[in-house]
């Protein structure tokens, strides 16, 4: 068995009561937080008060994944208010290096994620600088849809750099993860594992992480 982290995305909560819905993922490691601004993507979510608040009254950390453009300016702000993680997209970034370090200074965890057809080649130059990388496994934007196997071989190649680092460095997947695709990501390297639909769409959301903690856990990375 190897260690798997599970984050429920409150993409799929209900938004009225998000303080209840996280009560349901008490199982979780962490709480996932999707922040879109109709921008970068053409979604709109919530923004820097709601995720203030949101680390207030959690008990799980925060996982922000940062779907914003002008990310340099914003992201920042969302480590200064607490969130144990923070992830912006590359693609959204024009100083990547220079973010990483300043989410970092501000007392968060630094996270760089990529859009699925983005490859991680000019990217890992720069990965000492990261606490962990996110693959996106779907376009960014929408939560329920279908996991993206074309995305496996950039896990397995990132898997293959992160261990070549010696580094800590987590390796997480998002987008269409359920009961079937986690055994294939797993397998491909990655360690930690965003399910919205497949978590808050069950009469049991805690019981649901539970169930995809141990599916991933007991598949060994096969490269
Ligand atoms: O970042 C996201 C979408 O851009 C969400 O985290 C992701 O889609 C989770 O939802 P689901 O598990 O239903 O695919
Ligand atoms: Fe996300």
């Amino acid at each position: 068995m190897r260690t798997c982290q599970i984050n429920p995305s409150i993409l799929s909560a209900d938004f009225t009561n998000l303080e209840r819905e996280l009560t349901r993922i008490h199982t979780a490691d962490a709480v996932h937080v999707d922040v879109m601004d109709n921008h970068f993507v053409p979604n709109l979510t919530i923004g820097l008060p709601v995720v203030a608040r949101l680390n207030e009254v959690s008990e799980l950390p925060l996982d922000v994944h940062l779907m914003i453009s002008d990310v340099d300016r914003w992201g920042p702000g969302y480590a200064e208010a607490g969130a144990a993680s923070v992830t912006f997209h590359a693609e959204a970034s024009a100083a990547p290096v220079k973010l990483a370090r300043d989410l970092r200074a501000a007392g968060s965890r630094a996270a760089m994620a990529l859009r699925p057809a983005t490859p991680i080649e000019p990217y890992l130059d720069m990965l000492p600088e990261l606490d962990m990388v996110l693959l996106m496994t779907v376009e960014p934007g929408f939560g329920g849809q279908a996991f993206l196997d074309l995305v496996l071989p950039k896990i397995r190649r990132a898997r293959k750099a992160i261990d070549g680092t010696g580094l800590p460095i987590a390796l997480q997947v998002d987008g269409g993860v359920t009961r079937e695709t986690i055994l294939r990501a797993a397998e491909a390297g990655a360690d930690v594992f965003v399910a919205g639909s497949s978590v808050y769409g069950t009469a049991d959301p805690a019981e649901a992480v539970v169930t995809l903690r141990n599916l991933a856990a007991a598949t060994p990375v096969s490269m």
